[in-house]
């Protein structure tokens, strides 16, 4: 018999196995191919750096800053930083009235340190900006003349550096407060409005912002944005519009009321009292002493109206570092008699209930930090900063010497005054409660970046800040070519699966594999 003849086609040799590697190859190769077409698309292209230089002549010295930013990110917020500082050697350029030129000539050095840290070839366009705060205000209160002709020096230096030079000037208390406060809201972040808050503004606090807090030697500012109050005076209220919001800001700046002024407005306050020229100060350390010209008091505008006929020439201070009598004694320059306003502060300057985060900086940083009451994650409370100040005012004046001897005497023998006028402006002067002094935070940087008036300044008249917010596309573009290569893989390998479980090729079919 025949063996029955085995009919119909061979068994199937799996041909599929081999397509199926083909286009396992195909998609890892193209995978490859598209995140590699990515990274090499996003690299990071060398970068185009621009510079601005400030210099900030404030009355006790004058520091020089360099800003950095790349050009193409200009008008972001958050892109420009502070590469250097430069502190220039002697006094504030309104301690040279008596000789201008040298005035000019005591910034050589910061320039040429800035010529090294801007590349050669960008130095032509780069910006330079001087602004003379409290003490050349002062100055040009005592003697307009010899006020411009400091400035005119240092214009002059300034103009024969190598940089671009946009003006030196005086600028008024006002900008000082205002361009602080957009400095540090500017480097916090502040402004950036973008996510899911910028379509959920109720969740925002009222303005975003925190308010700015100075204190120089010669004048001290606040600045913030209070809630919903009408700012009954108008020398006290700025409008801005940034990135496309509104912002109604409060601002003073108190001449006069800086550090150095407020110790030469006691000290005038306290010779009233005395009658041989010798004071017992409680703002100083128990043994400590110091003979001053009582002349050189009553030089400032400050004092000038206080001047009278004394009967000595020579005031002969001594310590006693009793901090309660000495919180008593600044109190006095503090005049709260009137106020034509809903409230005040002192002096009858109109001021609005407090509202929101205070950042406080220049010496309300240096003394704070210096008194070990700037570590802490959190605000010290008040409480212990008070006790804090009370201690070390009470230290023998050999012991605090002893143990800070790097520390320049000016500066070390003033810690006590200085911490003093702080706790008497913030709570007596602005009206910082316990719990309101809980809201300020002492900064000296944000990043990289000194927190004061400079790169507001720079911002500003480099048109750096948009009134409105630049249209900006939902995503960067990295994101959105990462994003489009993460979704065309899906795709592909959805496809690939759709086929794979709709087609199975025979081979891989239960029993035939
Ligand atoms: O390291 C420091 N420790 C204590 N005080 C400092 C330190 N550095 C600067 N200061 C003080 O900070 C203040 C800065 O004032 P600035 O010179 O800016 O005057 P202005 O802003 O009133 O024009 C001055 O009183 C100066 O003595
Ligand atoms: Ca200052």
């Amino acid at each position: 018999m025949d063996e029955p003849k085995v009919t119909g086609t061979k068994p199937r040799t799996c041909c599929p196995r081999k397509s199926l590697l083909i286009l396992g190859f195909l998609f890892a190769s193209a995978a490859i191919a598209l995140v590699a077409m990515a990274v090499t698309q996003n690299k990071p292209l060398p970068k185009n750096i621009k510079y601005g230089i400030v210099l900030d002549a404030g009355s006790s010295h004058t520091n020089l800053y360099v800003y950095e930013w790349p050009a193409e990110k200009e008008n972001d917020t958050g892109v420009v930083h502070q590469v250097e500082v430069c502190t220039v050697q002697g006094s504030g350029i309104s301690g040279y009235s008596k000789d201008p030129d040298e005035a000019g000539l005591s910034l050589q050095n910061c320039i040429k340190r800035a010529q090294e840290m801007v590349p050669e070839q960008q130095h032509r366009d780069t910006p330079v900006y001087l602004g003379a705060t409290a003490g050349m205000r002062l100055l040009s209160l005592q003697n307009r003349s010899v006020a411009d002709r400091v400035l005119s020096a240092v214009e002059n230096m300034l103009r024969s550096s190598p940089f671009d030079f946009q003006g030196a000037r005086v600028i008024s208390g006002q900008e000082e407060g205002a361009y602080g406060w957009i400095t540090i809201n500017y480097l916090l972040g502040n402004f950036k409005q973008t996510g899911w808050l910028d379509f959920l503004p109720h969740l925002q606090s009222s303005s975003g912002t925190s308010g700015a807090l100075d204190l120089g030697g010669a004048s001290t500012q606040i600045t913030f944005v209070p809630d919903h109050e009408p700012i009954e005076s108008q020398e006290n209220s700025l409008h801005f519009r940034l990135y496309g919001k509104s912002y109604n800001v409060y601002t003073h700046s108190f001449l006069c009321y800086g550090k150095d002024q407020a110790l030469r407005l006691k000290l005038a306050g306290d010779l009233q009292s005395t009658q041989n020229g010798s004071l017992l100060d409680p703002c100083f350390h128990p043994g400590y002493f110091r003979v001053m010209n009582t002349s050189d008091l009553y030089t400032s505008p400050c004092t000038a109206n206080g001047e009278q006929q004394l009967p000595f020439r020579r005031l002969h201070l001594q310590g006693n570092g009793d901090y309660q009598v000495c919180r008593k004694a600044i109190q006095k320059i503090f005049n709260t008699s009137h106020c034509p306003y809903s409230s005040c502060s002192f002096n009858g300057i109109f001021l609005p209930p407090l509202q929101g985060k205070f950042g406080a900086f220049s010496a309300f940083y240096f003394v704070m930090n210096f008194l070990n009451l700037t570590t802490e994650k959190s605000p010290v409370p008040l409480n212990r900063v008070t006790s804090t100040v009370q201690r070390f005012c009470s230290r023998p004046w050999n012991e605090v010497k002893a143990e800070f001897p790097n520390i320049k005497e000016k500066y070390l023998s003033e810690y006590c005054f200085s911490g003093a006028y702080i706790l008497s402006l913030l709570e007596n002067g602005y009206g910082f409660t316990a719990e309101k002094w809980q809201n300020i935070q002492f900064l000296g940087k944000i990043g990289s970046s000194d927190a004061g008036w400079t790169l507001g300044y720079m911002l500003n008249l480099t048109n750096m800040i948009p009134a409105e917010k630049p249209p900006t596309r939902p995503l960067s573009h990295a994101s959105y070519v990462g994003l489009m290569v993460f979704c065309s893989l899906v795709l592909v390998a959805v496809l690939l699966l759709g086929c794979f479980i709709f087609h199975k090729p025979k081979c891989l079919q239960k029993g035939l594999i």
